[in-house]
């Protein structure tokens, strides 16, 4: 596995690459680091799928918010790339803050309409962030295919619309949520939870859960499945409930409160974003139709 800290030594090692394999496909994980299971599956998708498998690494400082924890935000450097090497990674790219961000940018790139809603109401400037560092992650990096995983199901919806508005040439492929054993969606920021927080934060794996119980009533409308939702996170007295909401997806618009859910022919995301002390957490199902499968 190839380490590179700079721009230039990373676009050498993929144009090597490149060079010596002109049909070999590259694909990409971009991530912040303190790398878990659910980066694994990322990377072990893109091993499967592409010739050669590049890692980014960086905490971008853009899409934190001033109050929110750029500098409290999880390292391991070490363990990140022992991970990253186990699950098939053969560059990894780790640039510093002054590397990416030589001086102050005037550029941004912004998806609107659908960056309004859910992280991007509680997050103000959050997804332009993330647009603009992952527009210049995919020119720095140039890859064939980008995996973004779906626990930020909005992102994945920001980054396919940013890809599709300025065809961008690279193929975007979401990938699937995965749990800890008892449920709770792996995340670097699980380490800041304390055991009783812990404990309670397993309310949104077990609310989403229910989500196949409950659409099984014909009556039930998307208000009441809302309530209900919220009924069960509130039963964990710890969590501060920063949003529940159930939106089309990927557009993220409203739907009719009295709409039932059974005659849904469309898909749809049921999104959380609890708060458990300063920890905010995040988790969602999307339900897609015609099976309508959770
Ligand atoms: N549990 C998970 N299952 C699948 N993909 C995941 C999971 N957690 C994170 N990812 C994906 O990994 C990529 C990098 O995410 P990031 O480095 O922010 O990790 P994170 O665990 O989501 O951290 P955070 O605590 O900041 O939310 C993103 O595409 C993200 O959606
Ligand atoms: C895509 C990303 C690496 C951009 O900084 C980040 O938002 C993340 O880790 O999901
Ligand atoms: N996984 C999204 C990155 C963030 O929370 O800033």
């Amino acid at each position: 596995m190839i380490v590179n800290y700079t721009i230039k030594q990373i676009r050498d090692t993929i144009s090597t690459f490149r060079k010596r394999n002109p049909e070999g496909t590259v694909g990409f994980v971009p991530t912040m680091g303190y790398l878990h299971e659910g980066h694994a599956s990322l990377l072990r998708k893109a091993r499967q799928e592409c010739d050669v498998v590049v890692l980014s690494i960086f905490v971008n400082p853009l899409q934190f918010g001033p109050t929110e924890d750029l500098d409290k935000y999880p390292r391991d450097r070490e363990r990140d790339l022992a991970l990253a090497e186990q699950a098939g990674t053969d560059f990894v790219f780790m640039p510093s803050v002054e590397e990416m961000y030589p001086r102050p940018m005037r550029t941004q790139v912004e998806v609107s309409g659908i960056t309004d809603v859910l992280c991007g109401a509680s997050r103000p400037g959050h997804f332009a962030g993330v647009a603009t560092v992952v527009s210049k992650l995919f020119n720095i990096v140039n890859p064939h295919r980008a995996y973004f995983g779906e626990k930020d199901a909005q992102q994945v919806a920001v980054i396919e619309q940013m890809v599709a508005d300025l065809n961008l040439p690279v193929a975007i492929v979401p990938c699937p949520i995965l749990r800890e054993g008892d449920g709770l969606a792996m995340s670097s920021r699980n380490v800041y939870l304390s055991p009783e927080e812990r404990g309670e934060a397993l309310s949104l794996s077990k609310a989403l859960s229910r989500l196949r119980v409950w659409r099984v009533n014909e009556e039930l409308t998307f208000g009441e499945l809302r309530h209900k939702m919220k009924d069960e996170i509130q039963k964990s007295p710890l969590g501060n409930v920063d949003y529940i909401e159930i939106l089309t997806y990927p557009g993220l618009l409203p739907i009719a409160q009295d709409f039932t859910v059974h005659d849904a022919d469309f898909d749809y995301i049921v999104a959380l974003a609890v708060k458990y002390g300063a920890t905010r957490l995040i988790d969602n199902a999307i339900v897609r139709q015609p099976l309508g499968e959770v």
